[in-house]
């Protein structure tokens, strides 16, 4: 036995000598074979551990966010997704409840903006129930729309918070109330700001137009769909006054496109599910409250501040120019559009017959070039502006819009009323106390 360990000793020490053999003749392997085995146990170890992470990651469901939370009420329990709770749909219903037996229960996107402030006011004047629906986005001043907020609040409108493109809301919306009418004023809107930021057009216009036709087709009664379309989707026709059956396949702008798609997609709604839908061209809107990212607005506030301010023009120095359209005599039309219209003819998204679809343009009929605009802004602020004239950039604007309204004239009763002079003398005042005119600092 020693000399059989003897000899085992002697071959290991051929190989290792560090190898040590016991008294009882085991060969105990060398430390460095105890650090092998524990390496080789770790490496066996990660790659099992990263084995059943990757399966983990494989096999667990793709990452949803959690579903927007609509403050103005509907209970949030935390990350997950929104609780409308009683008080939220009682606040809707309310709001949705007409004042009059023959009201209408209107639901109004866009209702912190500039037109879809203004017509649910006139909405709810008139004796109709009115919920609104904004997504308070950042695209301009942000504190208008919750002044905007504000005054429809006294007046008894709720504004829901929430997007277009959250159909679980609209449903939400929908199973709560039986709107008669969606007046879609919701949009991305500017024709300038579509080279910068051209998906939020696609998102807000096309995308959110789909979401809420979606929601509207299945609805049972179906509402009836007014919204608004852009004189824009003329785009480079040169043939005027504009009217609805002259050509809008040359789209100057994203902004245009999305509109003039718009007008396909709600043709494919009425023809294939029953909605009744009617589209306003509204052309150039101005007055109170108002849009700051247009011009007579950052006109104003900039000759006020003594800023440059750029009138554009067309070729040879020609007169840029359009037929600016003062806010009432839009809520106006928006109004006709919404008594005039007839009702959707199918259910739970089934046709049951041809259903109305229109469009109308609201236009001024008198064209004004933008320099006379600037004059008129001069007269009524009594400050001389600080002008600069540039060629018209190839941004998506066009030279002119002229609005020919015979057809809505006859069909809707629309007669505007108001000359740019009036309107912006009318714009300017509320300008001056909102802003605090020169004395305080304009914040826009
Ligand atoms: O009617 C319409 O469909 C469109 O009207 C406006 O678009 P726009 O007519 O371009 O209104 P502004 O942006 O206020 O521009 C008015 C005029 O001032 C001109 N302008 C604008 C900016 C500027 O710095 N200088 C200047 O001369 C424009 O070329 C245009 O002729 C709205 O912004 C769109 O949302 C709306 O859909």
């Amino acid at each position: 036995m020693g000399s059989q360990a003897n000899q085992l000793k002697s071959i290991l020490s051929q190989f290792d000598t560090i190898s040590t053999i016991t008294a009882a003749g085991k060969v105990k392997p060398p430390p460095y074979i105890h650090r092998l085995r524990l390496q080789s146990r770790l490496t066996l170890w990660s790659f099992l551990f990263l084995f059943i992470l990757l399966l983990f990651l494989f096999l667990s469901p793709p990452y949803c966010p959690p579903l927007k939370t609509h403050s103005d009420s509907p209970i949030n329990s935390g990350s997950g997704p929104t609780i409308f709770g009683s008080g939220w749909e009682k606040r809707v219903r309310a709001s949705a409840k007409p004042g009059t037996n023959s009201g209408f229960s209107v639901l109004v996107t866009g209702a912190a903006g500039f037109v879809g402030s203004q017509v649910s006011l006139a909405l709810k004047r008139r004796g109709d129930g009115v919920v609104g629906l904004d997504n308070y986005n950042a695209y301009y001043s942000v504190g208008l729309k919750r002044a905007r907020k504000g005054l429809l609040e006294r007046s008894g409108v709720f504004i829901v918070e929430g997007d277009l493109n959250d159909v679980v809301l609209l449903r939400k919306l929908f199973d709560s109330v039986a709107f008669t009418h969606i007046m879609h004023l919701a949009a991305q809107a500017g024709v300038r700001y579509a080279m910068l930021n051209p998906k939020s057009y696609i998102s807000s216009n096309v995308g959110g137009f789909v979401s809420l036709l979606e929601v509207a087709k299945e609805a049972d009664p179906q509402p009836i769909i007014v919204w608004a379309s852009s004189s824009s989707v003329y785009g480079l026709n040169s043939k005027v006054p504009f009217s609805e059956k002259d050509r809008t396949d040359q789209p100057a702008s994203l902004y245009a496109a999305t509109k003039k798609a718009g007008e396909g997609i709600a043709h494919v709604y009425n023809h294939i599910h029953g909605l009744s839908i009617t589209g306003l061209r509204f052309f150039t809107v101005y007055g109170p409250w108002g849009r700051p990212d247009m011009a007579y607005y950052f006109f104003t506030k900039d000759i006020l501040k003594g800023k440059e301010i750029k009138i554009f023009e067309g070729e040879s120095h020609g007169t840029v120019a359009r037929d600016f359209t003062y806010i009432d005599d839009v809520v106006k039309g928006c109004l006709a559009a919404v008594d005039t219209a007839e009702k959707s003819t199918g259910s739970g998204g089934r046709k049951r017959g041809a259903a109305q679809y229109r469009i109308y343009n609201l236009g001024n009929t008198s064209p004004v070039p933008v320099g006379k605009l600037v004059s008129i802004l001069e007269k009524l602020l009594k400050v001389k502006a600080k002008k600069k004239l540039l060629p018209l950039p190839r941004n998506g604007d066009v030279p002119f819009t002229h609005a020919n309204i015979s057809l809505s004239q006859k069909e809707l009763g629309y007669k505007p009323t108001t000359d740019l002079e009036t309107g912006l003398k009318k714009f300017v005042k509320w300008y001056m106390g909102y802003h605090g005119g020169k004395k305080k600092s304009v914040a826009l």
